[in-house]
C-alpha cells in the first residue's frame, strides 16, 4: 500500500507511448482524462487523508490502436501556494493548515470572525465537469479549474458563488440531451436560510468561447430545497435525475456549521464536523423538472449513507432510483493516511458494506388508500412505499447487490430503464480489487481481477452504432503493487468481460477517483446509437475541442 498511498507520484509532462498488447479497437479514439490525489506531502509536512492530496490529471490518449499516457499536477492556487511556502498551507478535507497569517492567499481566507464559512481550497482533486467545450478539473468546495484536456495545463479559476449562492457543490454533475449541466450545492446561512440549490449551467452558444464568454455566467437556479436544519445541512456527494425528476437525498450525514466557523481556532479538520445521526431519518426530495418545484408528498426512509447514485428511471407511475448505500458515515474515516500502510488489512476494514439498493416512490398518492398500505405495484420489484399519514411515504429499499462502488452506467440511458452497472468491487477494504458488470435483470455478474491489481473507477464507451446497452468497451486505469508489473489501461469487452488490450506504461501512476472520456471529433462513438434519442446522450458524448 505504501506504493499506492506513500509517495508522491512524479508528473509525466511528455506524452510517454504505452506497450499494447492485444488490439485496442479502431474506432475508440479519443482521450481517457482522469482526476485524483498524486502529492500527499509538501516539503516537511504532509496530509492527514488521501482525500486531501494534491490533484494530479492523467490522461490516456488513444489513437490508431496506440495509447499515449501523460500526468500533470493542477497548478491550483492551493498547488502554488503550498509549493512555495513548501509546506502545506491551505486546509483540506482531512488538514487543517496554518498559514503564514500576512500572506493572505485566497482573498476572504481567513477572517474566519467576520465570515462564519470560510473560503475553501481550489485543489480540484475529484472529477472532471464537461461544459460544452469546456472541461473543467472539480471537488466539493465553490471552485473549479477549468483545464486543457489535451496538455492538462490549467487555465482559469471559476468560483461557483459568483453566478450562484453556493458554498459547496458535488462533482458528480448531471448532463442533458441539449448539453445544460445541472448540478446540486449547499449555501450555507445565505439571508438567515441554509439550502440545497439545484442550479444550471445551460449548453453553451456555439462558438461562445471563442468570443470569450464561459457558459457559466448564465448558470441560473433551477430549484432549491430548504434544509431541514439551519445549522446542520447534509453532506451529500452526487445526486439522481430521471427523464422529469431530479432526486436528492437529504441524509443523515450532517456538516456541523458551528464547529466548521470554529475548527481553523479549535485546530481541527473539515472532516471533524461531519458526523453520522443515526437518530435521523433520510429526506428523499423529489423536484419537477417540468415545474421546477419539488413534489407534494414526502418520502423518507431509514437513515443511511449514500455517496454515489447509480440511475433512475420512471415506470408505471413510480419513481425508481438505484444508489450504493452505507449504514453509517465510517467510510470516509478510513482513508486517513495513517491506515493506509502496512497494517492496511487490519486499519481499513470496512464495517459497513457498500450496497447496492433499489428505491420505489409512488409518484401520485392515492388519498384514499389505506395508512401502512403499500402503494408500489410493480412486479419486477420488492421495494415497498408504505401510505403514511399527512402524505408522507415511508420507503423500504430492495436489495439488490453488495460490494459495489464507483458505479458507472452507459450514459445514453441515464434517466432510462437500463440493465447494467459496472463498477469496481470491493471485499473486505475500501480499495476495489475488481470490476464488476452487474446484471439487474439476472441479478448476475461479471468480474475482471488480476493478483496486485489496484482498478479504478470503469467508464463505459459505447460501440458507433450500438443497439445493446452494453455493446461498447470498459476503460480502467489499474495500478500494481507489483514492482514486476507495470501499471496499465485496461479495455475490456463490456458485453463479456473479456480482455481485449491492455496498455502498460513503466511509469508511477496514482489510483484516482473519477473522470471522463472525450472522443476525437467527428469520431463520437454514439453519434451513431439508435438510443442517441435518449436525453442525457448528447452532452456525454460530444467531442474534444483541438487545441
Ligand atoms: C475541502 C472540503 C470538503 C471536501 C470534501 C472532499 C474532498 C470529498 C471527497 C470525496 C471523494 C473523493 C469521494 C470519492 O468518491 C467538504 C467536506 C465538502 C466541506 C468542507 C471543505
Ligand atoms: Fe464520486
Amino acid at each position: 500500500m505504501e506504493i499506492i498511498f506513500g509517495r508522491n507520484k512524479k508528473e509525466q509532462l511528455e506524452p510517454v507511448r504505452a506497450r499494447v498488447t492485444g488490439k485496442i479497437p479502431a474506432w475508440l479514439q479519443g482521450i481517457l482524462l482522469r482526476n485524483g490525489p498524486g502529492m500527499h506531502t509538501v516539503g516537511e509536512t504532509r496530509y492527514n487523508h488521501w482525500f486531501d492530496g494534491l490533484a494530479l490529471l492523467h490522461s490516456f490518449t488513444i489513437r490508431d490502436g496506440e495509447v499515449y499516457y501523460r500526468s500533470k499536477y493542477l497548478r491550483s492556487d492551493t498547488y502554488t501556494a503550498n509549493i512555495e511556502a513548501n509546506r502545506i498551507v491551505v486546509s483540506e478535507f482531512g488538514t487543517m493548515a496554518y498559514p503564514d497569517p500576512c500572506k493572505n492567499i485566497f482573498s476572504k481566507a481567513f477572517s474566519y470572525l467576520s465570515h462564519t464559512i470560510p473560503d475553501f481550497t481550489d485543489n480540484c482533486l475529484i472529477n472532471i465537469m464537461r461544459c460544452g467545450e469546456d472541461f473543467y478539473a472539480t471537488t466539493e468546495t465553490s471552485y473549479i479549474r477549468r483545464i486543457n484536456p489535451q496538455t492538462l495545463e490549467t487555465l482559469e479559476k471559476v468560483d461557483f458563488r459568483k453566478y450562484v449562492a453556493v458554498n459547496l457543490a458535488t462533482s458528480h454533475p448531471h448532463y442533458d440531451a441539449a448539453g445544460n449541466v445541472l448540478n446540486v450545492g449547499t449555501s450555507i446561512v445565505d439571508k438567515g436560510k441554509t439550502k440545497y440549490v439545484i442550479f444550471k449551467i445551460p449548453a453553451p452558444v456555439p462558438g461562445g468561447r471563442k468570443e470569450g464568454r464561459s457558459p457559466l455566467k448564465d448558470t441560473e437556479v433551477f430549484c432549491s430545497i430548504a434544509a431541514h436544519s439551519l445549522l446542520s445541512p447534509s453532506y451529500y456527494h452526487s445526486f439522481g435525475v430521471s427523464e422529469n425528476y431530479i432526486i436528492f437525498l437529504e441524509q443523515p450525514f450532517k456538516l456541523d456549521i458551528l464547529k466548521m466557523a470554529t475548527a481553523y481556532i479549535r485546530g481541527v479538520s473539515w472532516a471533524s464536523c461531519l458526523a453520522f445521526h443515526g437518530e435521523d431519518k433520510t429526506h428523499i426530495h423529489i423536484i419537477d423538472r417540468r415545474t421546477r418545484k419539488p413534489v407534494p408528498t414526502k418520502y423518507h426512509t431509514d437513515p443511511m449513507v449514500v455517496f454515489h447514485h447509480v440511475n433512475a428511471y420512471e415506470e408505471d407511475g413510480c419513481l425508481l432510483f438505484d444508489v450504493i448505500t452505507y449504514e453509517d458515515g465510517s467510510l470516509y474515516q478510513l482513508f486517513y493516511l495513517a491506515n493506509l500502510n502496512e497494517d492496511f488489512k487490519e486499519n481499513s476494514r470496512l464495517t459497513s458494506m457498500p450496497t447496492l439498493k433499489r428505491f420505489v416512490l409512488p409518484l401520485h398518492v392515492d388519498k384514499n388508500a389505506e395508512v401502512g398500505s403499500n402503494l408500489i405495484k410493480l412486479s419486477s420489484t420488492t421495494a415497498r412505499a408504505l401510505k403514511e399519514k399527512d402524505d408522507q411515504v415511508y420507503c423500504q429499499p430492495e436489495l439488490l447487490c453488495e460490494g459495489l462502488e464507483l458505479p458507472h452506467i452507459n450514459y445514453a440511458h441515464n434517466g432510462q430503464p437500463y440493465r447494467y452497472i459496472f463498477a469496481a468491487g470491493v471485499q473486505w477494504s475500501p480499495i476495489p480489487t475488481k470490476i464488476i458488470k452487474y446484471d439487474i435483470l439476472t441479478k448476475s455478474s461479471l468480474t475482471w481481477r488480476e493478483e496486485h491489481c489496484w482498478p479504478a473507477e470503469p467508464l463505459f464507451v459505447p460501440t458507433p452504432g450500438a443497439k445493446d446497452e452494453d455493446d461498447g468497451i470498459i476503460l480502467s486505469a489499474i495500478v500494481s503493487t507489483d514492482p514486476q508489473k507495470s501499471p496499465f489501461l485496461l479495455v475490456l469487452d463490456a458485453r463479456t468481460f473479456t480482455e481485449l488490450a491492455r496498455a502498460s506504461v513503466d511509469v508511477e501512476m496514482h489510483l484516482d477517483f473519477h473522470g471522463l472520456f472525450i472522443p476525437d471529433a467527428g469520431r463520437d462513438p454514439g453519434k451513431q446509437a439508435p438510443s442517441q434519442e435518449a436525453p442525457a446522450r448528447a452532452a456525454a458524448g460530444r467531442a474534444a475541442p483541438r487545441t
